[in-house]
């Protein structure tokens, strides 16, 4: 099929009680991950595209390559731009044929970052794209700036629906304790839930969850079977994530989880085989991993026979 307008697929999700993941890919094997997963769950998918994924493999490679694949499966596919720094990577996402953008200047005063939305958002929809934009701030490492406890802050319900009406953004990126990467804190990471629900109550477009990933047990086990040395990893519960998508969540980044299930996979054949040097053979485990976990997703967000 045609790449899936971001709004079209988080509007029915978020009237219909689901979630859609958003996987952040970097190359054909997470791509293939992604999409075959999706087409055998009959699942729509965001496949999004961060600034470290458009230095690594460059974003046209990357917009080709998911629009290329996707016109082989027969579900909604979203192709998105993640944590867009300014509004000239959202045109360069515009021009290589994203079908969704988001507009990240949430690090910015609230009458700036509404300025530098609303700039994009004019943008997008003049050739029907979709936007989503963030306000408040999660702690953790985004586009290599690490972003301290003492500088994250929760979204104000208040604030999010004078953002959204100021913007006329289609969905709406919040900070509710959620952070990016591996180490969410200790013992159960904390989500504000009543925020969240205060939020749900004023806003009615579709909000987004960053920094979503539950940094699962038998990823950990694998990665510290094969020597990793990664500390004390911890991410966010399933059961915290369920109870968030009848709050209005539908759209859920995760990346953390699919580093983790590649890279097992890699490790697992690098370490055990020490005589193995066909990368197909090495990727192939990373591959294999990531579409476990990327099922444990789709079936954790209820996303499974949505298509
Ligand atoms: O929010 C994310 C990308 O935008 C990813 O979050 P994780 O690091 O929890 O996977
Ligand atoms: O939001 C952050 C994502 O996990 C992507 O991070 P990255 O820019 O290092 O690829
Ligand atoms: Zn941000
Ligand atoms: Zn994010």
């Amino acid at each position: 099929m045609p790449l899936a307008l971001g709004k079209d697929v988080l509007n029915k999700a978020r009237r219909e009680g689901y979630a859609v993941p958003s996987f952040n890919t970097n190359n054909l094997e997470i791509t293939q991950a992604i999409l075959e997963t999706a087409e055998a769950l009959r699942a729509p998918v965001f496949i999004q595209v961060s600034d470290g994924a458009r230095k690594y493999a460059g974003l046209e490679n990357l917009a080709n390559l998911v629009r290329d694949m996707a016109s082989r499966v027969s579900v909604p596919v979203v192709l998105h731009l993640d944590h867009g720094a300014d509004y000239k990577m959202v045109l360069q996402a515009l021009r290589a044929g994203f079908t969704s953008v988001m507009i990240d200047a949430s690090h910015h005063p609230f009458e700036e970052n509404v300025h530098e939305t609303k700039k994009c958002v004019e943008a997008a929809h003049a050739v029907g794209v979709s936007v989503e934009a963030e306000l408040g701030r999660l702690q953790g490492i985004e586009d290599n700036i690490v972003v301290e406890a003492k500088d994250a802050f929760l979204t104000d319900p208040d604030e999010a629906a004078r953002f959204v009406e100021e913007t006329g953004i289609d969905y709406l990126a919040i900070a509710i304790g959620t952070s990016h990467g591996a180490y969410k804190g200790k013992g159960r990471p904390y989500i504000d839930h009543a925020r969240l629900e205060q939020i749900a109550q004023k806003v009615s477009i579709p909000l987004v969850l960053h920094g979503s990933s539950g940094v699962p047990q038998w990823l950990k086990d694998k990665m510290k079977a094969t020597g990793a040395d990664l500390g004390d990893p911890t991410g966010i519960h399933d059961e915290d994530v369920r109870r968030a998508i009848p709050n209005g969540i539908a759209k859920i980044n995760i990346d953390t989880d699919l580093r983790l299930a590649f890279t097992a996979g890699i490790r697992e054949v690098v370490m055990g085989n020490p005589k193995e040097f066909d990368p197909r053979k090495i990727l192939g485990k990373g591959r294999e991993y990531l579409k476990q976990v990327i099922r444990e997703k789709f079936e954790l967000m209820g996303t499974v026979g949505r298509a």
